[in-house]
């Protein structure tokens, strides 16, 4: 005869920082109920030292810990380590990979993203996403002589600072570097950086902080390769040596406007030289190559690189399939479940948080959603006080922290604030820029419409966070000051705090 199937009041699919923080909320919202914590990884990603540095800034580390040490903090999770296979949502039931079944009253679904892979399936192309796939990149790494980097986000923005000793080439399918956070300007004033001999010695930053539990110990659980990780986050790389074979710091090519056609096997490469005739011409300021490279990549723009291989950042999707299939979620344009302002998902008793989930609700004219770590916080947390707020039959409004879309991020060794609409997002023609640059310290842009400040990039120690914010959300007409605004002989800080 089968097990019956465990109850919980309330189940939380994901040990990433969505889950764990959910999971931690409900924990301490029912004290009496136990909290069933579903994770396909073997170890959970929690915050510590969380502080909030302002209204909407704030400043924690993370660390991969055993499952263990968070249900003896909190004696009322139960941990269940297995993959969830399935879903049944008309009988409320989960299924693991363990063979086992769950029943819940209220579910709440952060099982995060993957890569979005180009190319996938191609053994030399890599993504980034977890300790486990950011070890194997570096293993492949410390054998390299020349990658080719795909992608104008987050990931790429970071590895192409930290990694030495490899040349790098680049491609990006902007005119600019860093397009999900900078633009132009931002990205000229960053560029040197790239070029320039890297600073040993980081900058103090109020960012969070990733570190891994008992890495240096060598204690961590070792995650099969084929299980699902959460996602890495601040600092993933601080404990890695990304260095390939080479002795130089820096060697970045980039390749604007362009994406990646194809990608050949050196079979296929040797075959294409010797077949045509119009065989593209190589980049007038990259070596010609004297050796022959395992693998090749052609741009659109016509341009062949040989490499060792390639990684791609280039997004994520998030994680629905294909344990999810077979039930009717509503799915947002980027393949998210769809969320309304209750972190409800489109079916009843189903929740959603971080990067799994669509936010389709109406959002603040300042707020907007990007799969990042304190997003996920947030939305973990959120979501498990709407749950409680259903149990109880109590009513709740959107949390404060979605007012602002606020992040603070370090990017090429600076301090990176964006807020708001930092790059007008969704604001149409109808805008002006302010800026301020001083180079190799700080640049600072505002965004403006109607006379209120809509948004903001601070590069560099600029102090200006706080200050900032406050305009944003206050929304104060500033056309009387025009560009003085910027004038950094006035204090703004002491005018408008
Ligand atoms: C390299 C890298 C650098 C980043 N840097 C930053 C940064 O500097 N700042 C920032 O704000 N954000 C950063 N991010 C983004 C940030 O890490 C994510 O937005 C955030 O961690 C998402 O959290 P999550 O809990 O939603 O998902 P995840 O952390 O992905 O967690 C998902 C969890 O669900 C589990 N799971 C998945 N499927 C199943 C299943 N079927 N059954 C059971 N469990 C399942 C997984 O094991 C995992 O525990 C970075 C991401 C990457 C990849
Ligand atoms: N410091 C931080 O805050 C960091 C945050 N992260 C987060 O982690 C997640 C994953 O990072 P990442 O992978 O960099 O994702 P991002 O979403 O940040 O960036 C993806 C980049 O790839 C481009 N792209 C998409 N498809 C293609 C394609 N087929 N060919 C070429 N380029 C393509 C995108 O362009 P387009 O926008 O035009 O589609 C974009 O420039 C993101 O949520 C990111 O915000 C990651 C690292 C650091």
């Amino acid at each position: 005869m089968a097990a019956a199937a465990a109850r919980s009041q309330f189940v939380v699919v994901g040990g990433g920082i969505a889950g764990v923080t959910c999971a931690q909320k409900l924990a301490v919202e029912f004290p009496a109920e136990d909290i069933f914590l579903m994770t396909a990884s073997p170890v959970i990603k929690a915050i510590t030292n969380f502080k909030q540095v302002s209204k909407t800034l704030e400043e924690f580390d993370i660390e991969e810990q055993p499952s263990s040490l968070l249900e003896k903090q909190y004696p009322n999770i139960k941990v269940i380590q297995s993959e969830v296979k399935r879903l049944k949502s008309e009988e409320h039931k989960i299924f693991t990979e363990d063979g086992k079944e769950y029943i819940y009253e209220k579910l709440c679904l952060c099982a995060g993203a993957k890569p979005k892979l180009i190319f996938e399936g191609n053994p030399y192309v890599l993504g980034i996403r977890d300790t486990d796939s950011a070890e194997a990149f570096q293993k492949n790494l410390a054998q390299a002589e020349r990658i080719v980097v795909v992608g104008n986000g987050g990931i790429a923005l970071e590895l192409v600072y930290e990694i030495e000793g490899c040349e790098v080439i680049w491609a990006i399918k902007d005119k600019a570097i860093g397009n999900t956070f900078f633009d132009a300007g931002a990205a000229e004033f960053l560029i040197p950086k790239l070029t320039a001999e890297k600073q040993e010695t980081a900058i103090a930053c109020k960012r969070t902080k990733y570190t891994v539990e008992g890495r240096e110990k060598k204690e961590r659980p070792i995650a099969e390769s084929d299980k699902l990780g959460s996602a890495l986050g601040p600092d993933w790389h601080e404990g890695l040596h990304l260095k390939g074979t080479k002795e130089f710091s820096h060697k970045v090519h980039i390749e604007i406007l362009c994406e990646v056609k194809k990608i050949l096997l050196q079979q296929e490469f040797i075959q294409l030289q010797r077949t045509s005739l119009t065989f593209p011409k190589k980049e007038k300021n990259v070596e010609p190559d004297e050796v022959l490279w395992p693998i090749y990549v052609e741009l659109t723009n016509g341009k062949i690189y040989g490499c060792n291989f390639i990684v791609s950042a280039t997004g994520v999707v998030p994680n629905v399939k294909p344990f999810l299939d077979g039930n009717n979620f509503s799915l947002g344009e980027d393949g998210g479940l769809k969320v309304d302002k209750h972190m409800h998902t489109s079916i009843p008793d189903i929740y959603a948080a971080g990067d799994i989930c669509t936010a389709s609700w109406e959002p603040s004219p300042v707020w907007h959603q990007m799969r990042l770590w304190t997003q996920a916080r947030q939305m973990g947390w959120y979501a498990a006080k709407c749950m409680a707020a259903d149990t109880l039959g109590e009513s709740i409004d959107l949390d404060f922290s979605f007012e602002l879309f606020a992040h603070v991020t370090k990017f090429f060794n600076y301090k990176v604030v964006v807020l708001g609409k930092y790059n007008a997002q969704g604001l149409g023609l109808d805008h002006e820029l302010l800026l301020r640059c001083t180079k190799g310290q700080e640049y600072v842009k505002v965004v403006m419409q109607n006379g209120r400040m809509m948004g903001a990039v601070l590069i560099g120690e600029t102090d200006l966070e706080e200050t900032f914010e406050n305009l944003i959300l206050n929304q104060m007409d500033l056309s009387a000051y025009g560009e003085d605004l910027l004038n950094p002989n006035i204090d703004i800080e002491d005018y408008f705090d």
